[in-house]
């Protein structure tokens, strides 16, 4: 219904709302490293995320991740090789110079890591501290400090007591395993893929253990004697079994063997093989327990997400089948699915961004939806603010070739704007076409805008049908009521489309205008009279309140002169002799009194005044 290219609207709200979202966009990039110019970027944001002068770490920092993952290697290292030169003496001594740097090396990148920790700020009632002062004196006295200090003793020199073939002496340096912990926790809650994640985690695990487990049984396989019955590692003396790799290989095969397999290995003969052999099945029915739960985990949490991503076709499948559903209507019903799942269309996608907070679901539905609602003019002009209100109250429609979005004379409830797609406007015969509508239109506003003069009232004016697949936002009635009562210039410009349509259809009663128009009238005239009415109440109320002060005034004044008077009364005949003196008095007092009710009378006179005017405001109001 109305389509307009993105360059007709160069400098608009939406231009620079586009702009804003590819600047956002551009931050992401740099942040994967996906550009050269991102990776610059990031690199620049590291620096200046890293504050170098105080030399405080934020832990929410890339550089602290990817320090943490860092980590990773020393620890894994220390796990997976004390043990082995442990039990493998001749791989010990093989490569010593090779294992006495790596040792070194890690104690380095231990050191280094209890320096990050103690330059790492944390975060005290959410604010991030920064005192390094602060942050040692947290760091001393905590037992992670502790921890590290033992895991970096220097145990190194009970190599003179024990010889350079006991490396056993540094098994303080698994006491950092912690922060593996941390470094896959923090890489679980980054990673895209937290499913292959985890299950690479626990084979990880998995494998150090079986690691263990065969190191372990070559050490008592020594310690029995090897080849001393069929159960222990073959005598080495075998060329055989001799080599080295031949001797790990056989010892991790075994120790495999037993945490898989139950049972399918050789039978124990001594107690010690006994021991060795119960241990291991008690912790081979964990390892299998573990590895069938996370799997299954990871299965369900998969199967979770795609019920989620996409509506449950199986249940839909078996509700068709039980209601004995045309077998044709099934047919479109599977292809709607099949549609859904192979363009990975996604309905429920507010749903999914349910948990996430206000402002993030704002960003990602404008980042998502943004370029399709740039292409609709009545939003081109809208502000930021509502135009983010709007996007989430968009629920994405998907529809079949063929299907009808709306009929003529159905009440109409909300209004659609084309993502993707043609729908065509078609007559009453499914035949003729009016008009083919596609990306950035809409249509479905005049049955739901109450458009004076419309004939239809709140029908549809006319049957739509999607010619392939589309994609369309729908809008509620409610939603759209309220978008437009903040925004009057669209609500003129959907009524205004509305109103051409309509009179092209003959749907436009005439007197549709002159009626508006009046109506209006009516409504400034009322609106007018209230503002009078409601200055005319104001005004008498003080009128009122003055009335009372002076009639209370008056009253008083008459009480004392009728005082005054009847005192004057009794002195006149006591006082016979002094008649002059009380006469020229009595003028003096008479001459009061002539005053008083000269005074009087002026008041008299205003109040009838004010009386008159209350008398005429009251007649107004009535
Ligand atoms: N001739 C037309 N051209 C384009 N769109 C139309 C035409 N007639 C009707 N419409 C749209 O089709 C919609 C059908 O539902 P409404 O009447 O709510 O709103 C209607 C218009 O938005």
């Amino acid at each position: 219904m109305d389509k307009t290219g993105i360059s007709s609207f160069t400098g608009n709200q939406w231009q620079r709302l586009l702009r804003w979202h590819r600047g956002q966009k551009d931050n992401e990039e740099g942040g994967d490293g996906v550009k050269d110019e991102g990776k610059q970027n990031s690199i620049l944001d590291l620096k200046l995320k890293v504050n170098w002068k105080e030399r405080v770490i934020d832990p929410a920092d890339q550089f602290y991740y990817v320090w943490i993952q860092v980590m990773i290697f020393p620890i894994v290292y220390n796990w997976v090789i004390i043990i082995l030169r442990t039990c493998f003496t001749t791989i010990a001594l093989s490569y010593l110079p090779v294992w006495l740097t790596l040792d070194y090396l890690s104690d380095l990148m231990y050191i280094i890591d209890m320096i990050v920790t103690v330059h790492t700020g944390y975060l005290d009632q959410g604010i991030l501290i920064k005192d390094l002062a602060q942050l040692k004196n947290r760091y001393l006295h905590s037992k992670h400090f502790l921890r590290d200090l033992a895991s970096l003793m220097p145990t190194d020199f009970l190599y003179f007591a024990f010889g350079i073939q006991t490396p056993m002496v540094r098994i303080n340096r698994l006491l950092r395993l912690p922060r593996l912990s941390e470094a896959l926790d923090r890489m679980e809650t980054r990673t895209s893929y937290p499913n292959t994640f985890r299950i690479s985690k626990l084979m990880i695990y998995i494998f150090v253990l079986i690691h263990w487990n065969a190191c372990l049984y070559f050490a008592l396989s020594s310690y029995i004697g090897f080849g001393s019955d069929n159960w222990v590692y073959p005598n080495i003396t075998h060329v055989e079994f001799a080599s080295m790799r031949r001797q790990y290989f056989y010892c991790f095969w075994f120790s495999a063997q037993i945490f898989t397999t139950v049972g399918d290995t050789p039978l124990p003969k001594r107690e010690e093989e006994y021991l060795f052999m119960i241990a291991d099945l008690l912790i081979a029915v964990l390892v299998f327990a573990s590895i069938v739960g996370n799997v299954g985990n990871v299965i369900s949490s998969l199967r979770d997400r795609d019920n989620v991503f996409f509506p449950n076709h199986e249940l839909v499948k078996a509700y068709l089948r039980s209601h004995y559903i045309s077998k044709e209507l099934r047919q479109r019903i599977d292809n709607w699915y099949q549609h859904l799942h192979i363009n990975k269309k996604i309905m429920r996608e507010n749903e999914i961004l349910q948990q996430l907070p206000l402002h993030l679901r704002t960003e990602i539905a404008v980042s998502v939806h943004l370029p399709t609602l740039s292409k609709v003019t009545i939003f081109q002009s809208c502000e930021k603010s509502l135009l983010e209100e709007l996007v989430l109250k968009l629920t994405p429609q998907v529809f079949s070739p063929g299907e009808y979005v709306c009929r003529k004379g159905d009440v109409g409830h909300e209004m659609y704007i084309i993502k993707e797609g043609k729908l065509a406007v078609v007559a009453d015969d499914g035949v003729t076409e009016f008009a083919v509508l596609s990306e950035g239109n809409f249509f479905g506003e005049i049955s739901i805008l109450n458009i004076k003069g419309n004939k239809s009232g709140n029908r549809r004016t006319a049957n739509i049908r999607s010619i392939g697949y589309s994609d369309l936002f729908s809008l509620s009635k409610e939603d759209l009521t309220d978008v437009l009562s903040e925004f009057p210039a669209a609500k003129h410009h959907l009524e205004e489309k509305g109103r051409q349509i309509l009179t092209k259809m003959g749907m436009l009663e005439e007197s549709g205008d002159g009626e508006e128009r009046e109506a209006e009238k009516v409504e400034t005239k009322i609106k007018r009279l209230e503002s009078n009415l409601e200055v005319l109440q104001t005004k008498l109320a003080r009128l009122m309140v003055e009335l009372e002060s002076s009639h209370r005034k008056m009253q008083a004044r008459v009480e004392q002169l009728e005082w005054e008077a009847a005192a004057l009364e009794t002195q006149l005949p006591e006082n016979g002799k002094e008649g002059e003196t009380a006469q020229g008095r009595g003028e003096g007092v008479g001459g009061d009194v002539v005053w008083e009710r000269e005074e009087a009378e002026g008041e008299e006179e205003e109040e009838d005044e004010r009386c008159t005017l209350t008398i005429y405001y009251l007649t107004l109001c009535v």
